[in-house]
């Protein structure tokens, strides 16, 4: 069995006049430690597919297993990047960073060290005791990501972090988030609208179609664009191919929907 299965999720959202089927037929299994990336026409279901994966709702049919449970029971396995950072204001960015580990009931001496130093790497030693307004935005999103990984999650689910970025903002914290989760082994699953972040920050890209959404086609991300980072990989001639190929796909997507 791998790290997370899916297997045949469809849901719908009822209301008392209409309904809405938002994923079809969904089945695609992760082993532990790979990147995964969704990507596919407005309103082809990937934020439905990451609530869902996050243990927010069940779906109509169908079933999940991550590391053999079920996301409800399985959610405090789970860390989350949004694009909002959603740093408490009132907090310090130590509070904000502490405060997963308070609510887990897992705050101590050890692992508020190892947060602090989790911190230092990430290049934002001596931002202890500010507040999120004395960050720009880059630091915002780095400083989530330590609070996301300070309490060692298993799965990582990233719903479109880099996309209220500047390009160059963006370019380094996908290099960042990256060399992070491939050095501490973990599982992740990012909701983006980027074909260029999707190819350099996964090793397979499901491309869903929409009404209702389903999956269109998994792709490899070739081995030779797997090892080097997110910015090196854009000048890789394997990457522009992978890019139009992807491209071309999206857009008759797009067209249809
Ligand atoms: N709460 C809801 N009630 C009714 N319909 C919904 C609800 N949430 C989403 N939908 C519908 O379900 C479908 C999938 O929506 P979803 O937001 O999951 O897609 P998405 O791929 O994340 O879209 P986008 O890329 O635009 O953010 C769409 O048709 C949407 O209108």
């Amino acid at each position: 069995m791998s790290f997370l299965e899916v297997k045949q999720v469809a849901h719908f959202y009822f209301t008392p006049s209409t309904s809405t089927k938002a994923l079809e037929d969904i089945s695609f299994s992760i082993e532990e430690g790979e990147f995964i990336s969704l990507l596919g026409p407005s309103g082809c279901g990937k934020t439905t597919m990451l609530s869902i994966l996050a243990g927010l709702f069940p779906p109509t049919s169908g079933s999940i297993m991550i590391d053999h449970e079920s996301p409800e029971t399985n959610s405090n396995l789970i860390g989350y990047m949004l694009q909002q950072d959603y740093l408490f204001p009132w907090k310090t960015i130590e509070e904000n960073i502490f405060l997963g580990l308070k609510l887990n009931g897992r705050l101590n001496e050890e692992t508020k060290k190892n947060a602090l130093l989790f911190l230092k790497q990430i290049g934002l030693e001596g931002v202890e005791k500010q507040f999120p307004r004395q960050l720009s935005g880059g630091m915002r999103q780095r400083a989530a990501l330590a609070r996301t990984m300070a309490v060692n999650p298993k799965l990582l689910l990233l719903d479109e972090p880099f996309s209220a970025l500047d390009y160059q903002t963006k370019l380094k914290l996908e290099d960042l988030v990256f060399e992070t989760l491939r050095a501490y082994k973990k599982t992740a699953i990012l909701v983006t609208h980027d074909i260029g972040e999707a190819i350099s920050m996964s090793d397979r890209i499901v491309l869903f179609s929409a009404k209702p959404g389903r999956i269109h086609r998994i792709f490899d991300v070739p081995e030779e664009l797997r090892h080097v980072t997110p910015f090196e990989v854009r000048g890789k001639e394997a990457y522009n191919d992978i890019f139009q190929t992807i491209w071309k796909e999206l857009e008759s997507l797009e067209e249809l929907n």
